[in-house]
């Protein structure tokens, strides 16, 4: 029976809303026997078999590691070195490894590091599916479901081990894209990163105000639509906005200048640029989300 799995044995070090809705989604498909939880707060990882999202957990990686047939790091980007040189002795042979973090670039260096040089079974990943809250509690089996998966295996990477990690997205509803680990850091810096940088530093701004109590009272639905992603938990961001920081940076010089561009048009009274500016992206964003 166990042998007809896709994973016999799932390992989740870091079971919050990403690690906790990927073991639910897999379960829910039967793809996976035994899901064992590894995290450094028992509190929660308690929670975590109450509510059936793992079989048991253990706070040691080195032991949580091991005979998983599949091991999937999803703590913060800056917890991956750590987690990479606690489980690199107790790997099975056949063990694949695959994370979810944010950004690629750093996950593939801290892999680099630790291990010499890239395993062949390591497959760095990252869902574009979310949302604004964190822990076990807010995790959910339909979280992956008709959103992407972006994989970026390196060179020596093994098909077979590339293959798993696509059908495990795949079962969990995903569809499964891959890309070079720089690419997807630009990509990334642009429609994740930045937004998030704004939402904050909006929020930030108007919260800082002195009618700031006045200024949220009669704030409309837009406001609240654009604001959503500052809930986030501040220390995953940081650490994300960190560790993509050069791309990053690029990205907001850039959307500096526009804004510059059209604070100088309102202040000209230069109504062309004012409605060109919003008309293209309402007509970008209009086929963005066509259907
Ligand atoms: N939140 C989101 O919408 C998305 C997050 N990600 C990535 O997924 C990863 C996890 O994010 P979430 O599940 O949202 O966070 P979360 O806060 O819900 O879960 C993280 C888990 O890792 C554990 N953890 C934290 N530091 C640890 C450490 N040093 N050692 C062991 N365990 C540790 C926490 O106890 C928690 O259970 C991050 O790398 C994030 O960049 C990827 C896609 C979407
Ligand atoms: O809350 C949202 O809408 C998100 O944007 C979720 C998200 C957060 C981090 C990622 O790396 C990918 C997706």
């Amino acid at each position: 029976m166990g042998d007809t799995l896709l994973i016999p044995r799932l390992t989740i070090i870091g079971v919050g809303l990403i690690g906790g809705s990927l073991a639910r989604a897999l379960r829910r498909a039967g793809a996976v026997g035994e899901v064992v939880g590894c995290g450094r707060n028992e509190q929660s990882l308690r929670r975590g078999v109450e509510l059936g999202v793992i079989d048991r957990y253990t706070s040691d990686p080195a032991a949580a590691v091991e005979g998983a047939d599949v091991v999937v790091i999803c703590t913060p980007v800056s917890a991956m070195r750590a987690m990479f040189t606690a489980i690199r002795d107790h790997l099975a042979p056949q063990a694949i490894l695959t994370d979810v973090g944010s950004v690629k670039g750093c996950v593939v260096a801290d892999a680099q590091a630790v291990f010499g040089s890239l395993p062949e079974r390591f497959v760095p990943g990252h869902p574009i599916a979310g949302t604004e809250n964190s822990g076990v509690e807010a995790s959910f089996a339909e979280l992956y479901e008709r959103r992407r998966v972006i994989l970026t295996p390196h060179v020596e990477s093994d098909a077979a081990a590339v293959d798993r990690v696509r059908t495990m997205w795949q079962c969990c509803g995903a569809e499964v894209v891959e890309m070079g680990v720089r690419h997807h850091d630009e990509v990334l810096a642009a429609t994740s990163h930045l937004p998030h940088v704004l939402a904050y530093t909006v929020v930030d701004t108007l919260a800082s105000m002195d009618d700031r109590a006045e200024i949220f009272r009669f704030a409309a639905g837009g406001f609240r639509d654009f604001t959503r992603i500052s809930a986030s938990d501040p220390a995953m961001w940081r650490d994300i906005c960190l560790a993509n920081r050069d791309c990053l940076v690029r990205t907001i010089d850039e959307y500096v200048d526009n804004l510059q561009r059209l604070r100088s048009a309102l202040i000209a009274g230069d109504e062309t640029t004012v409605f060109e500016t919003f008309r293209r992206a309402k007509h970008a964003r209009d086929n963005f989300y066509r259907d």
